[in-house]
């Protein structure tokens, strides 16, 4: 069998991947079949951390945050990030995966704060590591704290598992003419406002030379094959 292509990676799943075709919330068969594929790589050894983001249920409870201060809705955000977290660590200790939740904010009755070197051992140990609360600071997204996380831990590149299977021209969503890139600089997603990720998350791993591959959360198999080394979704390059 061939060999994965990385020994380490930060998988970025949006609330999205917890959420399957409800509205809003957190969808038991969706959930297992995300940690399913976690799992399928998980075993293959390939060191995984993971930044999980929140708009699954944020979303539900956006109508009420209407007016409400900007930061105190990001902090609601985050603290959507940390159940997400705790949601999908449990369902990875169901198939025999260990997981580690560590948050952005100070949360310790529910979960240990994020430590950089002990987030470095559980890598090292085989365990996957989940990012809660995304940054900690309101104003940025779970986009965000993936290339930060992805930095700090060395990852060889940051995979962004979403709605769509690429980067597109324009918004897929949007726009039927769109087309999907094979690959794509950042300083050209960036000059282009491809909205794909914020220009934050673009801008700190255009910097540290982080390389970052977007693909669908839907798709069977894509997140092995971009495991694999094989031609799937979108590569974001230096
Ligand atoms: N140029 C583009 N290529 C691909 N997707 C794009 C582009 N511009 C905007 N998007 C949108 O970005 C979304 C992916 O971002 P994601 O962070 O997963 O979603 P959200 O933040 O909305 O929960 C897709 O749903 C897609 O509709
Ligand atoms: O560093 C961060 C990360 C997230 N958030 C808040 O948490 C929400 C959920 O994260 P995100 O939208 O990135 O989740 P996703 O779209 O990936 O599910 C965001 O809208 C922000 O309000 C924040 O304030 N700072």
């Amino acid at each position: 069998m061939s060999k994965p292509a990385y020994k380490r990676v930060l998988l970025k799943l949006s609330g999205e991947a917890l959420m399957g075709d409800d509205p809003y919330g957190i969808n038991r068969a969706t959930i297992e079949r995300t940690v399913a594929d976690v799992a399928e790589v998980a075993k293959l050894g390939v060191e995984l951390a993971i930044v999980i983001g929140g708009g699954n249920i944020f979303r539900g409870v956006a109508p009420g945050a209407q007016g409400m201060d900007r930061a105190t809705a990001d902090y609601m955000g985050m603290l959507a990030t940390v159940m997400n977290a705790l949601a999908l660590a449990d369902a990875m200790r169901h198939v025999g995966i260990t997981a580690r939740v560590m948050s952005a904010i100070g949360i310790e009755q529910v979960v240990e704060p994020y430590v950089r070197p002990k987030a470095l051992q559980y890598l090292e140990e085989g365990k996957v590591v989940v990012f809660a609360a995304g940054t900690g600071n309101p104003f940025f997204t779970t986009d965000t704290a993936a290339s930060l996380r992805g930095s700090e831990v060395s990852a060889e590149i940051v995979l962004k598992a979403t709605k769509v299977d690429g980067v597109y021209t324009a918004d897929p969503k949007k726009d039927p003419n769109a087309t999907l890139y094979s690959s794509i600089s950042f300083d050209e997603a960036i000059a282009k406002h491809l909205q794909v990720m914020d220009a934050t998350a673009f801008a700190l791993c255009r910097d540290q030379k982080l390389p970052i591959k977007v693909f669908s959360i839907t798709k069977p198999g894509a997140l092995m094959r971009v495991i694999m080394g094989e031609d799937e979704g979108t590569l974001v390059h230096v």
